[in-house]
């Protein structure tokens, strides 16, 4: 069994699961090339509910795999996704403060996210309304505000020996 990250935009659950091993899944990107187009463009065309079905099939196809998966932040919103994610041992939830997030999102040059383009009170409202969701899912939670990748990656593989018998 392999680690599944959640957590919100910019939590660096792409950046970890890539950290983690150079053989590593993340959704958005396999989604991208099922659908061959941007996330933000499949939003723009068939709406965000259409794309949460979409995220879980992939999700579903690729828990298959015994490899690393970073999740999208909003893999939660959906009840089908969320017990998918319950039925899994190694749910890891990178919970960083928003003003955190925020910064990360509004930096981040390479990934256009459609939903933080609203704004930030916006943005916060649906932080606020995922936590509770991250937080009952997870197996184990890192708080990632002063941590580097390699040091979240570390801990990661320090609990999965842990949980080793
Ligand atoms: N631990 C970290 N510390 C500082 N910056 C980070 C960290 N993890 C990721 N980042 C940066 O934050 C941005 C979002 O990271 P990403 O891995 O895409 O997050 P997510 O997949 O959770 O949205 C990127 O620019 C990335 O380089
Ligand atoms: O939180 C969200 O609803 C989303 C997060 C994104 O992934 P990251 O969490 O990797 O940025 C991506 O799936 C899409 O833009 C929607
Ligand atoms: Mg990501």
């Amino acid at each position: 069994m392999s680690v599944i990250l959640i957590g919100f935009m910019g939590a660096g659950k792409s950046t970890v699961a890539k950290a983690l091993s150079a053989d590593y899944i993340d959704l958005d990107r396999v989604i991208e090339r099922q659908i061959q187009r941007s996330i933000a463009s499949y939003f723009e065309e068939f709406g965000e509910a259409q794309f949460r079905v979409l995220e879980g099939e992939v999700l579903a196809e690729q828990l298959k795999k015994n490899l690393p998966i970073a999740t999208g932040g909003g893999i939660v919103e959906r009840i089908e996704n969320r017990k998918l994610l319950k039925q899994h041992m190694q749910v890891v939830y990178l919970k960083a403060d928003f003003s955190v997030l925020f910064d990360r999102i509004l930096n981040d040059a390479t990934h256009v996210r459609p939903l933080a383009k609203n704004g930030e009170a916006v943005l916060k409202a649906r932080y606020l309304a995922r936590e509770k969701y991250y937080e009952t899912l997870a197996n184990l939670v890192i708080n990632v505000n002063q941590k580097t990748p390699e040091e979240i990656a570390r801990h990661i593989r320090e609990w999965q020996k842990e949980g080793e018998i």
